[in-house]
């Protein structure tokens, strides 16, 4: 396999991507470089539910295997949220700076013992005529008091992974994709990327 068509239209995921198959020689394609406009509705309840119903649907219009990543920000004093609405959580527009500041609102006089969080990233492998797959990766951290760093994208500036004194948005990408949610998960398709 030379190139797997990744059903997202996130940059910054297609980003994370482009760097974590190139060590398996692997080009990644996504829907923005393909004709496909139409708008995938995550109406799961899970972050399973919504990436194998945008794998799944891609893989059928094209007849060709498709990964999707569904992912999101847990936090553990808001009860798990934003989770699987992280990317509209602060309304349908999608806006990465309006959602990483509703959560620093929501968070406000928590003090930093009680800020833990989790990124979570689910993707599904769905290919025609073969049950889809799924592998799960994490990456836990804390979230901080405001805004630092200026790579990277989403939540990543408000989350400074467990061990570290810099938010992922601190980072270079390669030292996020070291330790992210997305590598974690990646990592587990080992066996699958190495039968291609
Ligand atoms: O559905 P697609 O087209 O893939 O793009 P999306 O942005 O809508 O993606 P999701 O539905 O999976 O929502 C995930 C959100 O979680 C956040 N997120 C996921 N991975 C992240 C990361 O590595 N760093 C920062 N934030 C991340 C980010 O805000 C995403 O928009
Ligand atoms: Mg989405």
């Amino acid at each position: 396999m030379e190139r797997l068509l990744i059903a997202t239209k996130n940059e910054g995921k297609i980003k994370d991507f482009r760097q974590l198959f190139s060590k398996y020689g692997i080009e990644i394609l996504s829907l923005l470089d393909l004709d496909f406009n139409q708008d995938i509705e995550e109406t799961g309840t899970t972050f399973e539910e919504n990436a194998a119903i945008k794998a799944e649907t891609i893989a059928k219009q094209f007849q060709i295997p498709v990964l999707a990543d569904d992912s999101g920000l847990e936090i553990d004093a808001l009860d798990g949220r934003p989770g699987i609405y992280s990317a509209r959580y602060a309304g349908e527009k999608k806006d990465d700076q309006a959602n990483l500041h509703k959560v620093l609102k929501e968070l406000k006089g928590i003090p930093n013992k009680d800020r833990t969080a989790r990124f979570v990233c689910v993707l599904a492998l769905a290919r025609p005529n073969i049950q889809t797959i799924f592998k799960k990766g994490t990456c836990e951290g804390i979230i901080g008091g405001s805004p630092v760093g200026e790579n990277g994208f989403g939540y990543d500036p408000i989350f400074y992974p467990l061990g570290h004194s810099a938010t992922m948005a601190q980072m270079t990408h390669k030292e996020k994709n070291e330790i992210s949610h997305r590598s974690n998960a990646i990592k587990q398709l080992d066996d699958w990327l190495s039968l291609e």
